[in-house]
């Protein structure tokens, strides 16, 4: 174990290499600028089990402060990345880069990582107060600044007035929290979560995520925090990080990704997406145009191949007539599901956009609007701008 030493700041790091995102300058100091704003960079890292390959190629510069999700189904590599990032696993091929260093096989002791897994891993015969302190008394820190410490961190995730219990005396929304807490104590440079939510139900989920949100702001940390869960990586990360059968298939903020995905499997992975297959696709002036059936349809990008015009249920509107302005499809309803905030419709579509079967997935409210029946012949449409073209995979 490392040696702990105070810094100024009163905050505690494991060893030289700790806090290296304030400090990150590196030798030479050629490409500064950039440097000060990465603190860890994963280059060309593969990971290969036997003949499996969990990982392929992966390149990712982490920023600090950033909240950063890795995000993907479930086999897709995401623990194996982060356990390489921790230090718990070491890749087949590619490095890691802190501060102009390589660490890809620094000990996971050395790296001054905090660490939050699925299960709380606390020890149960400390109390929560004990859990918390057992970091800093392993850096060997004064009792003095312990307490101190301690007692900070705790009021931070609202625990203060459960000190003195031990773990099975509290809800699993309170046991994370303390070892949220027990991973926080001795400032990280870097806060590594795996799914550290995913045991809990959906309500005390959604306000552990509002908490996570605050306690990122307030330890202005640099969190990596792992789901598979799209809802939960769009609403807390600063930036998510999309994962399929071992590759980086996209790295971006929320909105970016959800609204100009790079591919199908993102495109659908994030959310619901109506898809419309265009024929002889041609672009210019950053806008592809191709044909479905008989109507031209029109969206921003660039298109060199087969692809498929996507469109999210919340762009998608209604109407019995034609509407003027806008990509719109013409087709008869075969089927209504209903499903809350949204209504996904079976339909037929001839004529005008080809002899084909749909399923269009509208908001609900546009259906109940129009109130639309069975066998009738309705126009979807959206703005041209809401199209989003996907390579056809
Ligand atoms: N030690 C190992 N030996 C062999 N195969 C492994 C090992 N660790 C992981 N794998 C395989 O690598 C793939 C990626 O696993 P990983 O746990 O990283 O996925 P994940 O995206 O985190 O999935 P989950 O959300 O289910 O945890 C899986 O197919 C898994 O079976």
């Amino acid at each position: 174990m490392t040696a702990a030493r105070p810094r100024r700041d009163g905050n505690f790091a494991g060893n030289k290499s700790a806090g290296i995102g304030s400090q990150a300058t590196p030798a030479g100091g050629v490409d500064a600028g950039r440097a000060s704003h990465i603190q860890l960079e994963a280059i060309a890292i593969s990971r290969r089990f036997g003949d499996f390959q969990a990982l392929e190629d992966i390149s990712i510069g982490i920023e600090k402060g950033e909240f950063l999700t890795l995000l993907g189904p479930s086999g897709s590599g995401k623990s194996t990345f982060l356990n390489i990032l921790a230090g718990f696993d070491a890749p087949s091929s590619g490095k890691l880069v802190q501060g102009g260093e390589d660490v890809t096989h620094r000990p996971a002791e050395q790296r001054n990582f905090g660490m939050v897994f699925q299960g709380y891993a606390l020890f149960p015969h400390l109390t929560v107060a004990g859990n918390v302190s057992f970091p800093l008394r392993v850096r060997k820190v004064p009792s003095a600044d312990r307490s101190r410490r301690v007692a900070q961190v705790l009021e931070s995730v609202g625990l203060t007035a459960h000190a003195d219990k031990l773990p099975r005396q509290l809800s699993g929304g309170q046991q994370q929290r303390v070892a949220l807490a027990r991973a926080l104590v001795f400032s990280p440079d870097i806060l590594l979560l795996d799914e550290p939510l995913s045991a809990l139900d959906k309500t005390l989920r959604e306000q552990l995520q509002i908490e996570l949100q605050r306690i990122h702001r307030e330890f202005r940390t640099t969190f990596v925090f792992v789901t598979h869960d799209q809802s939960e990586a769009l609403a807390l990360s600063s930036r998510v990080a999309i994962f399929n059968h071992g590759r980086l298939m996209q790295v971006g903020k929320p909105a970016d990704v959800y609204t100009r995905p790079g591919s199908r499997f993102v495109a659908e992975f994030l959310g619901q997406v109506n898809l419309f297959p265009l024929g002889e696709p041609g672009s210019a002036g950053g806008i592809v145009a191709g044909r479905f059936g008989d109507r031209l349809l029109t969206a921003p990008g660039h298109a060199a191949g087969p692809v498929v015009l996507g469109v999210r249920p919340e762009h998608m509107s209604l109407s019995v007539a034609e509407p003027s302005g806008l990509n719109a499809v013409q087709a008869v309803i075969d089927g209504v599901a209903y499903h809350g905030a949204t209504v996904l419709l079976s339909l037929h579509s001839s004529g005008g956009a080809g002899d084909r079967s749909l399923s269009l997935t509208i908001p609900a409210e546009m259906w109940a609007r129009d109130s639309a029946q069975w066998g009738q012949s309705v126009w979807l449409a959206w703005q041209p701008e809401h199209g989003m073209i996907l390579p056809r995979e």
